[in-house]
């Protein structure tokens, strides 16, 4: 990597606080921009200011000075939060403008954005889809998270070429699409899969048994997002400039089967009854109709949105043959036993519940 300094938003969060730890260890001075302070103490080299991509004023002090700055910060991707329009759209939107707007400012040349698969997928079967494919029409998306990400890449890849103020330039962008991240520590969706499995709410699953989706491993995301860094300089020619990637461990997998280690590895069976997408569909709509009118007097949990169908239920998986040729990247394998092993040695699962008892 580039000697220099990189700011990143959502740096609290799971995906950016890796990410800084995996810039620090290059010697890499790491500013972390988020609303909330990471939940593991700082590494050397990394330092975290307090603020929100909704404030222009807070992005442009954390950005000045900055190489590089990956903007990660996003709000509304899972469970109730996806519900509050008001706040995804200013989080996702408004913070992406002051973001870029603060690179051009203060001269900063290189901006990466994480980004999402959902900015072309909707619910429709896509198999080896490519960056080819156009971005799915706004109003068929079937969440405002998913929405507001893909205006927010658009602006993003819009951004590229701009002048920069200060001693000149131009602005490089390029725009990241994970799938769904998993690892060790992650914070957003396996402790609520795992608290379904604990409460024995994860009693079936759904869809066709052959659709096939996929996740990216997040010290694969991280690598991804140093390459994309590496690949907006001019030693890389500029390579990725104003260009998307599709990144994910390049397995597609059926969304239940992926889960099933983790699962058993927590001492629980995995579930027979298998349920029609459309009326888990249909539940999930219903439930979020419920949240419509009551979530401001009792903001509860849905156990699914319709996006989230869609997204465990739908097949949708992406060629990363690009990401391979413009950035180098070359996912490594992992599986989910360092994930179980997390939550074991947190006193999870099943079996060690039982264990813990006797001893
Ligand atoms: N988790 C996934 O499966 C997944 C899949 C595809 C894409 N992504 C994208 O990857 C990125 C990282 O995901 P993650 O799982 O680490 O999410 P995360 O929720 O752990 O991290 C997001 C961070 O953004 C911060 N943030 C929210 N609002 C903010 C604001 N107003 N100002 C500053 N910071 C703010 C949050 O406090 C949080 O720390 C996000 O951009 C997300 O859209 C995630």
């Amino acid at each position: 990597m580039q000697a220099g300094t990189y700011v990143i938003t959502g740096g609290g969060g799971y995906f950016g606080f890796r990410l800084a730890c995996a810039l620090s260890k290059k010697s890499l001075r790491v500013v972390l921009f988020d609303v909330k302070p990471p939940s593991e103490a700082l590494p050397e080299g990394v330092e975290f200011v307090q603020g929100d991509v909704r404030d222009f004023t807070q992005v442009a002090n954390a950005s000045r000075g900055a190489d590089c700055v990956f903007h990660v910060a996003s709000y509304g991707m899972s469970g109730r939060e996806q519900l509050n329009r008001k706040l995804i759209e200013e989080v996702n939107v408004q913070g992406t403008k002051n973001v870029i707007q603060a690179c051009v400012d203060l001269g900063v040349p290189r901006l990466v954005y994480t980004s999402t698969f959902n900015v072309v997928f909707g619910g429709q079967v896509i198999k080896k889809g490519d960056e080819t494919l156009p971005y799915l029409p706004l109003h068929l998306h079937p969440d405002h998270y998913s929405r507001t990400k893909s205006v927010a890449e658009t602006l993003v890849l819009k951004a590229n070429g701009s002048s920069l103020a200060g001693e000149g330039g131009v602005l490089h962008t390029c725009a990241l699409r994970p799938a769904g991240i998993y690892g060790p520590g992650e914070e957003r969706h396996l402790p609520r899969i795992v608290g379904y499995i604990e409460h024995g709410l994860f009693r079936f699953v759904y869809g066709d048994p052959e659709s096939l989706v996929e996740f990216v491993h997040v010290d694969n995301l991280v690598s991804a997002h140093e390459l994309a860094a590496e690949a907006l300089t001019g030693e890389r020619q500029h390579r990725a400039t104003g260009q998307a990637y599709f990144i994910s461990d390049g397995r597609p997998i059926n969304n239940f089967e992926f889960f099933k280690p983790l699962v058993e590895g927590l001492g629980y069976s995995f579930p027979k009854l298998r349920l029609p997408l459309p009326l888990v569909y249909f539940f999930a709509f219903l439930t979020e109709m419920v949240h419509g009118a009551f979530g401001r007097i009792y903001n509860f949990q849905p156990l699914l949105t319709r996006a989230e169908v869609y997204k465990t239920g739908v097949t949708h998986y992406f060629s990363i043959e690009k990401a391979r040729a413009d950035l180098r990247y070359n996912p490594k394998e992992y599986d989910l036993g360092e994930v179980v092993e997390w939550f074991r040695s947190r006193g999870r699962g099943k079996n060690r519940s039982r264990r813990l008892l006797k001893n």
